[in-house]
């Protein structure tokens, strides 16, 4: 009996590649991640840990996002394609490649009516929430309602910037005048109770009325930070709908980091970025009238749980 090494492969997993086209005022975004895995001869790396026939998985990685530029990243068929062969062709020791890719769809935001050139939503509904508390007997009951969206996952690949921050020992970031800006946004809007009472207030209308409003903020206002993002958007949404007295809003930055191509002496002019998953900065803010009725129990839940 002896011991062998059976079938392997390996290579950088879940590459998270973000090729914008902005040739022109319409940008177009592929939003991808990639796994790479080459086959071949490397049984000396497993059985002696002779690296001579390894190309590094960092490798993999670099030829992947270089090649989103180099080659272009449109069909991720053909793309899948070109780096495949490029590792076969290119790369001696390796035999065979195994590229898997998923594409994440983006469609474009409707703003005022009209596809808006740089700004998408994340294809796939975001999820409507409602909180409603009522107290008291039926002869003096008291109700409280918010209502809300979770998972709204909105971008921006210009019209962003972040800078003139404040520095000190530690501070690494680099200031930026053109940045993707992302989020996957949660809201929560208190109603209070009109005049004519709940019955009279139209519920779809004011959410899909609430929903195209900070849309529309997002992708209109030129901002120079996710946190005046935020504001504006809570502010429009308060001007809009009279019978509202806050929104809560908890916006993930998602980061889109510029990916260094100059290594490869390829150019990078906002183009290719990597979609950074976590750490990722956690912005929250409140707007609300300052002559808002007070929020009783609208917000509490019992025992103090999130
Ligand atoms: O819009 C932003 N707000 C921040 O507070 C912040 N901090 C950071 O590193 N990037 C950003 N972006």
């Amino acid at each position: 009996m002896s011991i062998v090494l059976g079938p392997h492969q390996y290579g950088k997993a879940e590459n998270r590649i973000v090729r914008i086209y902005r040739d022109s005022p319409r940008h177009e975004i592929h939003d991808v991640n990639v796994s790479t895995a080459l086959r071949g001869a490397f049984d000396a790396a497993h059985l002696t840990g002779d690296q001579a026939a390894v190309l590094p998985t960092d490798t993999q990685k670099q030829t992947a996002y270089s090649y989103a530029k180099e080659k272009g990243l449109t069909s991720i068929e053909t793309y899948g394609l070109e780096l495949a062969c490029h590792f076969v062709d290119d790369v001696a020791p390796v035999s065979g490649a195994r590229i898997e890719i998923e594409e994440y769809a983006w469609e474009r935001a409707v703003v005022d009516g009209a596809e808006h050139d740089f700004t998408f939503v994340r294809k796939g509904q975001e999820v409507r929430t409602a909180a409603i508390t009522v107290e008291g007997e039926r002869d003096d009951q008291r109700s409280w309602v918010i209502g809300g969206f979770k998972d709204l996952v909105l971008l921006k690949t210009t019209g962003s910037e972040f800078h003139g921050f404040l520095e000190d020992d530690y501070t690494v970031l680099q200031p930026t005048t053109d940045r993707i800006m992302a989020t996957s946004l949660v809201a929560q809007w208190r109603f209070f109770e009109p005049e004519g009472g709940w019955a009279s207030i139209d519920w779809e209308a004011t959410y899909s009325g609430i929903k195209a409003t900070m849309t529309a903020v997002f992708a209109n206002l030129h901002s120079f930070a996710l946190q005046q993002t935020l504001y504006e958007m809570g502010k429009a949404v308060l001007e809009a709908y009279p019978f509202l007295a806050e929104i809560r809003m908890s916006a993930p930055n998602k980061h889109h980091f510029l990916y260094d191509l100059s290594p490869f002496g390829v150019t990078n002019d906002n183009e290719v970025f990597n979609a950074d998953d976590r750490p990722y900065g956690l912005i929250q803010a409140s707007v609300l009238r300052d002559d808002a009725p007070d929020a009783g129990p609208a917000w509490t839940v019992a025992g103090g749980f999130a």
